[in-house]
């Protein structure tokens, strides 16, 4: 199976707009080349843009929707659209991931659990999303979660215990903090014996620098392939049997002790 994780430079230089129609022919570029395509984490505002967001917010099959269900069937790809701002009808807004099937179907939407912001940003402007989701594609189940979720194995947990084998993770993060990224990526695969797919955004916006470096992890934990801090396009072909072979060879998702009592005091 092949993965292409688009990294994106988002940067305000370039409208909304723009950027829309640029990523989907790069998208369409991916035809023949993979067989699922991955963006990174609110690619059209910006993921520290907080004050675009209620401004650029769009219902769920609004503008991004349906350049992407188009580009996603042009390609004949599964992909992974990152996320966008969402537009519940009922007001809330979310921080929304879009899976598209190669015929250009919606497959899934995620609503990004954990926001990021602590009192500010995302935490406060957008709610959280309460369900788990994955996907089941011809050749893996993919699990999905967005940027921040990384830091909460639990939530991975939920998603292998779910069916999931590669956990897909489209990101805006910081290069103040991309030491962290990568030893994150690499604990979610080990832990989880899965494929971990992380794509983030390259570029400055709102004043601050992205990592970039999209990696790639397979089930042991060796990165298969890692982005610079620019723009790029990072594919890799990995084999989804893999995850059953490492769960059988080294069984420790067996050996967990759920349901542990609490500390006597
Ligand atoms: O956890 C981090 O360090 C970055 C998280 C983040 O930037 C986000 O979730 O948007």
């Amino acid at each position: 199976m092949r993965a292409s994780l688009l990294q994106i430079d988002v940067n305000e230089g370039e409208s909304v707009e723009s950027r829309r129609v640029r990523v989907a022919s790069l998208v369409r570029e991916q035809a023949g080349a993979a067989d699922l395509v991955v963006l990174p984490e609110l690619w059209t505002t910006g993921a520290f843009a907080y004050e675009g967001f209620g401004s650029e917010a769009e219902p769920l099959e609004g503008p991004t929707y349906e350049v992407m269900a188009k580009a996603a069937s042009d390609a004949g790809v599964w992909l992974h659209a990152g996320s966008i701002p969402e537009r519940d009808p009922e007001g809330p807004l979310y921080n929304t991931s879009l899976v598209f099937s190669p015929s250009g179907d919606l497959a899934a939407a995620y609503r990004k659990i954990h926001r990021f912001g602590f009192d500010k940003g995302e935490a406060v402007l957008m709610s959280a999303g309460e369900e788990l989701v994955t996907v089941r594609l011809p050749e893996t189940v993919l699990g999905v979660a967005t940027c921040y979720d990384l830091r909460f194995p639990e939530l991975f947990r939920g998603l292998v215990d779910a069916g999931a084998e590669t956990l897909v993770v489209p990101a805006g993060w910081p290069e103040r903090r991309r030491a962290h990224w990568t030893l994150l990526a690499q604990a979610r695969a080990v832990e989880n014996q899965a494929f971990v797919l992380a794509c983030g955004t390259a570029g400055t916006h709102a004043g601050v620098p992205q990592a970039g470096h999209s990696i790639v992890v397979d089930p042991w934990g060796e990165v298969l392939a890692q982005a610079g801090a620019g723009e790029q396009v990072l594919t890799v072909e990995f084999d989804p049997g893999k995850v059953a072979v490492t769960r059988d060879q080294f069984p420790a998702l067996k050996d967990r002790m759920l349901g542990l009592a609490a500390p006597r005091r």
